[in-house]
């Protein structure tokens, strides 16, 4: 099977090297200058330096370079990925299309398996998620992954397709919650950062990361997924992961959020959009998600980490 990657970000980058090992892959950048400068420097001095892309990595600007590939990683934000299946629904449409990103459409409130779903009726989507940082999986670090397909015999296929050296894949058939696992881990790393961040302890944020977990199988169960699959890497896995380490983006806006110091309005942090249109969500559905709220207030300015704290703190006490 041969693989094509779209998105030449940290991530898709990092697939690339790591999928390399089993045959040739295509990375597609959006700027032709990007993809020029990785082939001349052999390495992807923008989003994921200080990494050499093996010489089975074509780099490549050209959409049409993708035809003969059979399967396709999508490895762009949650909320860009709509405008870029429909750019490329030309190219995409019908395709094997295996959503990388991590997050609910603000608009829509869907998953990247349900935007795909809804964009390009064609296509067979399928997700790969679960706690990995990029710079582990191009290092060649061990890691192990969720590939979530709702047809079973094509999640075998990517399964045996995406397995490399260092990346163990396992699999599902519940695209719901190993979507929903992802996208609002992210969420709770935000508010794990914050309390760190303001020096609030290691035990208030296990407390986070605990009811923080509640509120993700509240959310999940109610639209459909499976308790096992939350408690697999896809949902418990990336939560502890995402929550503990500073190499997350999520929760470095979180510690940033803490201490009152500025964090950088362009890197990609799929929490925030996530936290609104999950807040969202859940109030439609009548589903209580107080650590979410108060990652909405935060990121909005309308409320302090010392706020939210003695908001949490003040709530009806009740069973667990
Ligand atoms: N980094 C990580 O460790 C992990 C990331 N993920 C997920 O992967 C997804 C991507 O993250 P990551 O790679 O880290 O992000 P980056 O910020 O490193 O890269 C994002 C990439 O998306 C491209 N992009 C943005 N908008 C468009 C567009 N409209 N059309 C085409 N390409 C576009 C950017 O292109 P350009 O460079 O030209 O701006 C860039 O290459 C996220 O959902 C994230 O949650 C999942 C697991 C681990
Ligand atoms: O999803 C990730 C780890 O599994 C990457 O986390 P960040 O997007 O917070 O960096």
């Amino acid at each position: 099977m041969t693989v094509a990657v779209l998105g030449a970000g940290a991530f898709g980058t990092a697939l690339a090297i790591s999928l390399a090992g089993n045959g040739p892959v295509v990375l597609w950048a959006r700027s032709a200058d990007h993809a020029r400068a990785m082939r001349a420097a052999r390495e992807n001095a923008a989003r994921l330096p200080g990494v050499r892309l093996p010489d089975a990595i074509a780099m490549t600007s050209d959409i049409s370079d993708i035809a003969a590939c059979d399967t396709i990683l999508l490895a762009v934000p949650m909320q860009r990925l709509r405008s870029v299946l429909e750019e490329h629904a030309g190219a995409l449409d019908g395709r094997v299309l295996v959503a990388c990103c991590k997050g609910v459409e603000l608009h829509s409130g869907l998953g990247p398996v349900g935007v795909i779903a809804e964009t390009l009726p064609d296509a067979r989507p399928a997700l790969l998620t679960g706690p990995s940082f990029a710079h582990d999986i191009a290092r060649g670090l061990p890691t192990a992954l969720t590939l979530a397909c709702a047809d079973a015999g094509l999640g075998k296929t990517l399964q045996q397709a995406l397995n490399t050296a260092n990346l163990r894949i396992y699999r599902t058939t519940d695209t719901i919650g190993a979507e929903l696992g992802g996208a609002l881990k992210n969420v709770i790393a935000i508010a794990c950062g914050a309390v760190i961040g303001a020096g609030l302890g290691d035990s208030a944020r296990a407390a986070l990361m605990t009811r923080g977990y509640a509120e993700m199988q509240r959310m999940a169960l109610a639209l459909g997924a499976r308790p096992e699959t939350l408690a697999g890497l896809s949902g418990f896995g990336d939560l502890a992961l995402t929550c503990t380490s500073d190499q997350s983006r999520n929760y470095r806006l979180g510690l940033a959020l803490g201490r009152g110091d500025c964090f950088d309005p362009s890197v990609t942090v799929e929490g925030a959009a996530t936290a609104q249109a999950v807040a969202e969500k859940a109030r439609g559905m009548g589903l209580e998600m107080p650590i979410t709220d108060c990652v909405v207030g935060m990121l909005d300015h309308n409320l302090t980490i010392d706020e939210a704290m003695a908001r949490l703190l003040a709530r009806p006490l009740k069973e667990e």
